[in-house]
């Protein structure tokens, strides 16, 4: 954890679930809240499942948010969801440059970028996320990507907007493999010292998330390491109980 940061626990449903599991998930969440009293919690459902989801938990106090969002405001462009229709529906977050985004529709950096400004100007808050492949990794170019990807996919208010970079490996995620501890410190390290130089006195509490095969028995490890505020968790947020038993995991 970084001192003074309140860690976030962010919960991406993916494209997961009926109606009816949103509203079931949600209130099983909002039954559980007591559980985890040290951290914020934000759920992230599909687009359709974000209503029922949001009334199911009574609007509160978990946080909701979007998958992604239009770099647009408004206008022709079909099929996409405006970072302002998120807000309307009751979105404080939108999670952005996901790994699964960025290769099933080629986003780039600046894309996620513009996106992201756009989720700003809405008055959302963008989780914006980075990784490396594993191929990446096997180069030893993990930590120039992941840079490389910050630098290019953060706007200029990215930090004063209290916006939040989380940290994918793209071979972790779901797929029971994780980094070592040693290796996620050492990655959080570095993306401390991107955010930090990039905006200072702001970007030293950046919120910075670990995702990628995080459960309940891995979750207090990599939890206590420095520099990771929080966890962005996929297939184990499709269980209230699991999803639960991670944010309760974050340290006192
Ligand atoms: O957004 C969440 C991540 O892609 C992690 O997914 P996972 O927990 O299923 O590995």
């Amino acid at each position: 954890m970084t001192p003074g940061v309140r860690p976030l626990i962010a919960g991406n449903w993916k494209m997961n679930g009926t109606l009816r599991d949103a509203a079931a998930l949600a209130e099983g969440v909002r039954a559980g809240l007591d559980r985890a009293p040290g951290a914020d919690l934000l759920i992230c459902p599909p687009f359709l499942h974000l209503h029922v989801a949001a009334a199911s938990m009574g609007w509160k106090p978990v946080a909701i948010g979007g998958q992604d969002c239009s770099a647009e405001a408004n206008g022709a462009h079909t099929g996409d969801v405006s970072a302002a229709m998120l807000a309307d529906a009751g979105c404080g977050f939108v999670i952005l440059g996901h790994s699964e985004r960025r290769a099933d529709h080629g986003e780039t950096d600046a894309q996620v970028q513009a996106k992201a400004q756009a989720a700003i100007e809405a008055g959302l808050i963008p989780v914006v996320c980075v990784g490396e492949t594993e191929a990446q990794r096997d180069a030893g170019e993990a930590e120039a990507v992941v840079a490389a990807q910050i630098a290019g996919s953060l706007p200029p208010d990215f930090a004063a907007a209290k916006g939040v970079v989380a940290y994918e490996p793209v071979w972790a995620i779901g797929t029971g493999r994780t980094p070592t501890e040693a290796d996620i410190s050492a990655m959080h390290n570095r993306m401390r010292a991107e955010v930090a130089a990039r905006f200072p006195g702001l970007g030293e509490t950046t919120r910075l998330l670990y995702g990628g095969s995080v459960k309940p028995s891995n979750a207090a490890a990599i939890l206590a390491l420095p520099n990771v505020d929080g966890a962005l968790v996929g297939g184990a947020s499709l269980k209230a109980e699991d999803f639960l038993a991670i944010a309760a995991a974050v340290p006192a």
